[in-house]
C-alpha cells in the first residue's frame, strides 16, 4: 500500500469531519541551513488553501512563532499555532494561553545571556523566538564538538532563568516550563474543532507528543523522515514519506481525492 493511503482515504471520505495539521519545519518546507531562510515549497499554499476549502480543518502547528508562521505560510482558511501551540493567530493579532505571557522576561534574559556567550561563535547561531530561545549548530564544521560546547551552556541558561529544554535537529531550545506541547494543543484543536478523523504531519522530537496524541485518538501519524532524523521519530508507527517533496505530492494527491 501507498504511504499515506490510509489517512487519505479516512480523510477524503470524511472531508468535512476531517482535521489536517501539519509541521512546518521539515514537513511543508525543506530543512535548510539557515532557519531564517526557511520557505514552504512551490505551489504548497495553492493546495493548502484548496484543501482549507474542502476539510473540517487544515491547520498549522509548528514550534516556530506564530508571527513567522503568519509571515511564510499565511493562507486562506489555513488555522496558525506557533510556539507549540502557545500561540495561536486570530483575526484580530495573535492570542497567547494564560500563564505564557508572565514567563517573557525570562525568556528574554535567557536570550540576551546567550548571545552574550554564544555569538561570533563558528557555525553558531542563537535564534529569537516569541516564547523560547533557540540554539542552532548545523553550520558548525564539526557538529559534535559544537554540541558539546553549547550543551553546558544552553544548560545553565535554563537553570538560570526556570525554563525547559527542547532538542530538536542540530538545535536546543529553551522553553517557558508550562505543561504544553504539540500533544495538549493537537488534543485541543481536535476537541475544538469537533474533528472525527485527524492526521498530523511531523518530523522531529517536539512532534512526539503530537504523533502520540494523534494515535490515542485512533487519527494518523504522517512522518517526514529525512537526512536528520531525530532518534525515536524514525519508528514511529504510522506512514513514513520520503522528505517533504514525497509529503508535497501526498498533499496533491489528497486535494485531487477531496471534492
Ligand atoms: O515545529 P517546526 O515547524 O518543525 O519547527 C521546529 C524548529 O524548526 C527550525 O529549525 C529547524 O529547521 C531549520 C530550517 O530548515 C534548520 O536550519 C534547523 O537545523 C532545524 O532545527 C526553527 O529554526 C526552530 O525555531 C523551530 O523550533
Amino acid at each position: 500500500m501507498d504511504p499515506g493511503a490510509a489517512a487519505l482515504n479516512a480523510i477524503a471520505n470524511r472531508s468535512k469531519m476531517a482535521g489536517l495539521v501539519m509541521d512546518f519545519d521539515g514537513v511543508l518546507s525543506p530543512i535548510i541551513d539557515d532557519p531564517s531562510a526557511s520557505e514552504l515549497l512551490p505551489g504548497t499554499e495553492e493546495v493548502l488553501g484548496s484543501l482549507a476549502t474542502k476539510l473540517g480543518l487544515v491547520a498549522l502547528l509548528s514550534g516556530r512563532p506564530v508571527d513567522f508562521l503568519a509571515d511564510r505560510a499565511a493562507v486562506p482558511g489555513v488555522a496558525l499555532y506557533g510556539s507549540y501551540g502557545l500561540e495561536q493567530r486570530t483575526d484580530s493579532g495573535v492570542s497567547v494561553l494564560p500563564d505564557a505571557e508572565r514567563w517573557m522576561p525570562n525568556v528574554q534574559a535567557a536570550t540576551a545571556w546567550l548571545h552574550e556567550k554564544l555569538d561570533g561563535a563558528e557555525g553558531i547561531h542563537v535564534e529569537d523566538k516569541s516564547l523560547a530561545v533557540a540554539v542552532h549548530w548545523r553550520r558548525a564544521a564539526d557538529h559534535a564538538a559544537a554540541a558539546d560546547a553549547i550543551n553546558p551552556l544552553v544548560q545553565e541558561a535554563a537553570s538560570l532563568h526556570g525554563l525547559r529544554r527542547e532538542p530538536g535537529k542540530f538545535v536546543e531550545e529553551l522553553r517557558i516550563p508550562v505543561n504544553q506541547d504539540k500533544g495538549t494543543a493537537l488534543h485541543r484543536i481536535m476537541d475544538e474543532g469537533g474533528l472525527e478523523v485527524t492526521a498530523y504531519a511531523g518530523d522531529d522530537l517536539g512532534d512526539l507528543p503530537a504523533f502520540r496524541a494523534v494515535s490515542l485518538a485512533r487519527g494518523h501519524a504522517l512522518i517526514v523522515d529525512g537526512p536528520d532524523m531525530a532518534p525515536g521519530v524514525e519508528t514511529v508507527a504510522g506512514a513514513h514519506f520520503d522528505g517533504p517533496a514525497d509529503f508535497h505530492l501526498w498533499l496533491k494527491r489528497l486535494d485531487e481525492a477531496t471534492s
